[in-house]
């Protein structure tokens, strides 16, 4: 008999996350505790409960550019050594007791420079976080960090080149993230053709708030590896009167070279690039066999663990042990991490960990 997928079974599934951002899954206590520390004075209430309430309604504004601006608070309280180390050591310990095998972390090190310190110093910070985490958990967890540069922001080049200095060192690859419409990415050329050189991988937000154009310049401009969301690829999918699906030329690229979408359905409802979960193109995409992976984007923010985005996809699409499975296979031949160390997780954590449910 399989298990009843109950949240609680969901979460001792295996999980592996791919797009996460640091500085969007702070636990509401943590930023009080550290606004108190650093002297950060504009938080706009100081009980941990209201606070958790209030990032959620704040990001659920139908607008990225809203949603971004939550960010100010969690930035503002994250700006020292010890503080960087906290929320990157709390980060690891929450998604592994969450049922997280493997994670790609995402933070942007120039947002932490008004701190005095240097990206240096905040990369280092950082790892030491996740090192730490990852030691005081019971559950085993491997975390990998992504470097994003702002996109309203110029310099993306310096910050590929930090990750290309740290790949050693836990860093696995680069991003860029901030608001989507009127940046794209095709202004910062020079840093993916200097990460492709250095035969580095990396991914860009796209697709998620600006539609076609944007995924296309990612992937035929840029030569991303993968799509942070990606959602909007569905505009290139269409279903003629007798429910037949004709796919175009871009989403057809993207299905046949198998590039991996981040989709992320509670962040996308929140910011208007999905009405509902139940309406958010992961169904279709999923039935397509798109390489679809299911993330969390903000769990501050978008009020979400990876086991209640699971467990919100399995009640608006009926899905079972062998549709998370193949979320997290896909998450998992999708990460930055080399061959042998994906394969190992596939094959001794991933089957064996749903088997046993499943059986
Ligand atoms: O869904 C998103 N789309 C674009 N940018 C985002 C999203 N979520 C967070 N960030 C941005 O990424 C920065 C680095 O982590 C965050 O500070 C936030 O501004
Ligand atoms: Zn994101």
């Amino acid at each position: 008999m399989p298990t009843p997928m109950t949240p609680e079974a969901i979460r001792r599934a295996p999980k592996v996350l791919l797009h996460d951002h640091l500085d969007g899954g702070l636990r509401p206590n943590t930023v009080i505790e550290l606004a108190d520390t650093i002297g950060y004075t504009d938080l706009p209430t100081t009980d941990p409960a209201a606070l958790g309430t209030w990032f959620r309604d704040a990001a659920d504004s139908g607008s990225l550019v809203r949603y971004l601006e939550t960010f100010a608070h969690t930035c503002g309280v994250m700006q020292s050594e010890q503080a960087l180390v906290r929320v990157a050591a709390e980060a690891a310990e929450d998604l592994a007791a969450d049922g997280v095998v493997y994670a790609e972390v995402r933070y942007a090190p120039e947002l932490f420079e008004p701190s005095g310190l240097s990206l240096e110093q905040v990369v280092e910070a950082v790892q030491e976080g996740f090192r730490l985490g990852e030691r005081n958990t019971g559950n085993k967890i491997r975390i990998g960090t992504l470097l994003c540069a702002m996109r309203q922001n110029e310099g993306w080049l310096r910050i590929a080149e930090l990750a290309v200095r740290y790949r050693d060192a836990g860093v696995v690859g680069f991003d860029i993230a901030g608001p989507e419409a009127g940046f794209p990415p095709t202004r910062g050329l020079d840093a993916f053709e200097y990460l492709r050189q250095q035969n580095a991988h990396f991914t860009i937000h796209a697709g998620e708030a600006f539609g076609l154009p944007s995924i296309w310049e990612a992937i035929q401009h840029c030569g991303t590896d993968r799509l942070g969301h990606g959602v909007r690829i569905v505009d290139d999918v269409t279903r003629d009167a007798d429910g037949s699906v004709h796919i175009g030329r871009l989403a057809g690229f993207v299905r046949d070279k198998r590039i991996p979408l981040e989709m992320c359905p509670s962040s996308n409802v929140q910011t208007g690039a999905a009405k509902s979960i139940a309406e958010h193109p992961i169904g279709l995409l999923t039935d397509l066999r798109f390489r679809v992976t299911v993330n969390t984007d903000n769990r501050l923010m978008s009020g979400c663990t990876m086991s209640s985005e699971f467990g919100a996809l399995v009640d608006a699409f009926g899905y079972g042990w062998s549709d998370l499975q193949w979320f997290t296979v896909n998450a998992m031949k999708s990460a930055f991490i080399g061959f042998d160390e994906r394969l190992a997780l596939i094959n001794e954590v991933i089957k064996p960990g749903y088997a046993e449910l499943m059986a």
